[in-house]
């Protein structure tokens, strides 16, 4: 198994403290990854290290096999597929789904006055076949709904086949349904053989889909736990993990927690 991302002994100093602290964490290629933690806890800033967006103050972050300070970044960026509602923001309202999807291909966010190639127009078609989206291909993005928003964020993040795929709280602010929906296409995506390794922030157990297969917890900067999911996402370990005693339990690779 390659590996894919690995953090060793990395700390994150702010105003002189750390939000992260001594973290060393490794992500293989066939690993699918959830990192699960309060609010203020680090997992932003883990991701964001991981997409190459920030720097450690402390120790080393190695990602495709390059070293963060020592390569360009802008050669690693197109690797890595990011969605988070960050980027997402920056997206231009008035794009259609299909141009806000397929511009990915060049690392823009509108079209402008790039020639797309036939290529790139069908495999943006295909990803939103993929992430149920294609009854929207021409739909201006910013007449979506939250949950087809995010599917279009996640279809945007892999259009460019990454070899890391990297998700900020995909199924925030969703409903039942669609939180659903999504958890059943993210588990169907990371079952497949061709998916890369994904790595998902979240705060609930509840948004973990069938298929992933690892989790890390963090809480004031510092990992709690980690390793394969059954293993980690223990009641001992949330409890730990929020500060207060929780029960978690599990049915049919789906998470439940609730304060005891
Ligand atoms: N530039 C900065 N200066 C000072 N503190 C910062 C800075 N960036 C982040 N922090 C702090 O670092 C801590 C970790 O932030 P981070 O965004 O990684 O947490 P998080 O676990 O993703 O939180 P949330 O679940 O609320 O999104 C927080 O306390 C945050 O306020």
């Amino acid at each position: 198994m390659a590996k894919v991302l690995h953090v060793e002994d990395v700390s994150v100093l702010r105003d002189g403290s750390p939000i992260l602290d001594s973290a060393t964490w490794t992500v293989g290629s066939d690993e699918r990854w959830v990192i699960l933690g309060p609010n203020g806890a680090g997992k932003t800033t883990l991701l964001q290290l991981a997409a190459t967006q920030l720097y450690p103050t402390l120790g080393t972050v190695d990602i495709l096999g390059d070293r963060l300070g020592r390569t360009d970044v802008f050669e690693l960026r197109p690797r890595i597929g990011f969605a988070s509602s960050a980027l997402s923001k920056r997206l231009p309202q008035g794009e259609t789904v299909l141009n806000v999807v397929m511009t990915a291909a060049y690392s823009v966010t509108g079209r402008w006055t790039e020639e797309y190639e036939n290529i790139d127009e069908k495999r943006a078609h295909r990803v939103l076949n993929e992430w149920k989206l294609d009854h929207l291909a021409d739909r201006a993005f910013g007449t979506l709904s939250d949950g087809e928003q995010k599917r279009v964020q996640i279809a945007r993040a892999v259009m460019t086949d990454p070899e890391l795929l990297l998700l900020d709280e995909p199924a925030s602010s969703l409903d039942l349904g669609a939180r659903e929906e999504l958890v059943a296409l993210l588990g169907g995506f990371a079952r497949s053989s061709e998916a890369p390794a994904i790595v998902m922030v979240t705060h609930h157990v509840e948004e973990i889909p069938v298929g992933f297969t690892h989790a890390l917890l963090i809480r004031e900067g510092r990992i709690v736990a980690q390793g394969p999911l059954a293993d980690t996402v223990t009641s001992d370990n949330l409890s730990t993990t929020f500060g207060l005693p929780i029960n978690v339990t599990e049915t049919g690779g789906r998470y439940n927690a609730r304060a005891v």
